[in-house]
């Protein structure tokens, strides 16, 4: 199984979107994919799960209280896709965290009881440099990081980088940067254009895919998926489709 971890500490640059398409996106490719809910935001799990309050089980539940994994996961609406969700008490996992051993290895220490169910593990992270990302970065095999189209984004992503380079260097995290990838661009805009330019010209690991600011994506949470079943937004699912295909590239996996 391949862990692809979406991470990226600023708030609201398209990380749960990311995680959802693109989890969704190797499903239809064939792939038999988890995604894996990090953020007690829980919004990658209200995309799916009919009536949140029905979930039983969540990652805390496997990670605190020893819950068997396979007892949380739930089958979604697309063939290949199950979920691990996360709940609004996924909250005190961080906390928690600090008080156990080996705190790192505890999201691995999980997937690893069904690594052999699933080709991709997609996780969406929380908007935070936190213990709970640490372990979600330490249980990756491959990193992602979305970034919007904005100086400020932009300007953040540096020490983001940093961060996660710091613990590799230190051995935690193992999993390399697989790429950013651009979201909620507006190429009628100035900003968007330069901001675009100037990380095409970097010496970063730019996906080619640039996903575009459309109005239609902007409450997505519990919505329509984009890749494959909107067709309300075709530009932007075949963004995301494209996006899921460099992906696939990038990691030399075949499709199932
Ligand atoms: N391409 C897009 N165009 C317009 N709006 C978008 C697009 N992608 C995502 N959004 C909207 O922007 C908001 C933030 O997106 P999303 O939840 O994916 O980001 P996030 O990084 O996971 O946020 P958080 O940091 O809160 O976890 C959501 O309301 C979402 O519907």
């Amino acid at each position: 199984m391949r862990t692809i971890g979406i991470a990226n500490h600023k708030g609201g640059v398209g990380k749960t979107t990311t995680a959802v398409n693109l989890a969704a996106g190797l499903a239809r490719a064939g792939f038999r994919t988890l995604l894996v809910d990090v953020d007690a935001q829980a919004h990658a799990t209200f995309w799916f799960a009919e009536d949140p309050a029905d979930i039983d089980f969540d990652l805390q539940d496997v990670i605190s209280n020893g819950v068997p994994i396979e007892k949380a996961i739930l089958n979604t609406r697309i063939q290949g896709l199950d979920l691990l969700p996360a709940t609004l008490a996924l909250a005190p996992l961080e906390t928690e965290l600090v008080s156990m051993t080996r705190r790192e290895d505890r999201i691995a220490r999980a997937l690893a009881d069904v690594e052999t169910s699933y080709d991709f593990a997609v996780l969406d992270l929380p908007p935070s440099l936190s213990l709970v990302t640490l372990a979600a970065l330490a249980a990756a095999t491959d990193v992602i990081a979305p970034v919007s189209a904005t100086k400020l984004a932009v300007g953040g992503l540096g020490a983001f980088l940093s961060w996660t380079d710091d613990f590799r260097g230190e051995g935690v995290i193992t999993a390399p940067l697989l790429g950013i990838l651009v979201t909620m661009v507006d190429s009628r805009t100035r900003v968007s254009r330069e901001v675009l330019d100037a990380l095409r010209d970097s010496d970063l690991p730019l996906f080619e895919a640039a996903i575009p600011r459309r109005v239609a994506a902007e409450d997505q949470v519990g919505g329509r998926l984009v890749v494959g079943d909107d067709e309300a937004n075709p530009d932007l699912a075949a963004a995301y489709q494209a996006f899921v295909n460099e992906v696939i590239a990038r990691m030399g996996v075949t499709r199932g």
